[in-house]
């Protein structure tokens, strides 16, 4: 909980010596709310660095408030089947809106694309790797011995290396990155994929291979630290100006644009990436079965003003092209 200021009367105040006016009493500038986890908190750490950076701040102006939200809590069944969106983001947006925090810190990839009322996306951090990475002997799935078991919980990996390998054993695999990658020590699995970019901030990417992403297209947003806000607040949002990276801007309304068409089901695997290369866009989507049997995929490139209409265009392209039930999979 972030610390109210006792209300003091003025008489009362002029009796208090300065010295204990001590810096714990200097109300923060801004409160930034997370998740706990060990690469949530890197992110919000990031966010008031870049911060304290570009106004020149002392740490204690930005103070960061830890919250659990009901992914963290759900630990014993895969996230798509407990069903709902914004899993990871919900309880957080509840604070945003209830002014316990002024910035929402999220992975862009766990925010849903429906906005609720009152909150806006304001921008993004500059854009790590977005690939996945594989973990596991060799360079890729292609090195695991025949039947090997691999673990991930997310559906679109699982279409995808299925779609690679359909010999291998896909289990549901959760946690957070330490945790998975204990279980992978221990043999639990043979292999798993996680995100480059939460390893590489994590600091735990030795032995990780990134993988090319015409094979692991990653999820939309991945990669991505998304900054969320109160609409209209036009102090945080100034605030938060010089840290935000246009072109990952740019290139997560391409991707979210095309998710929010395609969005039926939180049980179809998805996938897109756009780059911008020479001032141009290059948008690719996908939308898998779970088996990775079959795949559909659409491609567009432009202006990078243009982002959010080519990736709405991809999505509709692939909408067409879906037979009935792909996207209410249940
Ligand atoms: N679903 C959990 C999640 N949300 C964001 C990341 C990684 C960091 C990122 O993509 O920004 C991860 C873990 C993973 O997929 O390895």
């Amino acid at each position: 909980m972030r610390m109210l200021h006792p209300i003091v009367h003025p008489a009362t105040l002029a009796t208090i010596h300065c010295t204990e006016l001590t810096e714990s009493m200097t109300t923060p500038l801004l409160t930034i709310g997370t998740r706990g986890s060990p690469l949530a908190l890197w992110q919000a750490n990031a966010t008031r660095a870049a911060l304290v950076r570009a106004h020149d701040l002392n740490e204690a102006d930005v103070a960061v408030e830890v919250i659990r939200t009901t992914g963290d809590t759900i630990q014993d069944r895969p996230l798509s089947e407990a069903g709902g969106k914004g899993l990871f983001t919900k309880e957080i947006e509840d604070a945003l809106l209830d002014r316990r925090i002024d910035l929402a810190v999220h992975s862009s990839k766990d925010m849903p694309t429906h906005h609720r009322q009152g909150l806006v996306l304001s921008g993004c951090l500059p854009r790590a790797d977005a690939r996945d990475a594989y973990i596991g002997p060799g360079q890729g799935p292609a090195d695991l011995p025949e039947e090997a078991v691999v673990g991930t919980a997310s559906l679109r990996r699982q279409a995808l290396v299925r779609r690679l390998r359909p010999d291998l054993k896909v289990v549901p695999f959760r946690g957070n990155v330490e945790t998975r990658l204990r279980k992978l020590r221990e043999g639990e699995v043979a292999a798993t994929f996680l995100a480059m970019a939460g390893l590489i901030r994590l600091g735990l990417d030795h032995h990780a291979r990134p993988l090319e992403t015409d094979d692991f297209l990653p999820a939309i947003g991945q990669g991505a630290i998304g900054l969320e806000i109160r609409s209209g607040d036009t102090r945080v949002q100034d605030l938060l100006a010089p840290i935000l990276d246009a072109d990952t801007g740019i290139r997560l309304a391409a991707e979210r644009a095309f998710l929010e068409v395609l969005d039926g089901s939180c049980r179809t695997p998805i996938a897109g990436l756009a780059v911008i290369e020479d001032g141009l866009l290059s948008f690719k989507g996908r939308v898998l079965t779970p088996d990775g049997e079959r795949m559909w995929e659409a491609f567009r490139s432009g202006a990078p003003e243009e982002a959010a209409r080519l990736g709405a265009d991809a999505g509709h392209e692939i909408r067409s092209m879906l037979p009935a039930g792909v996207l209410t999979w249940v």
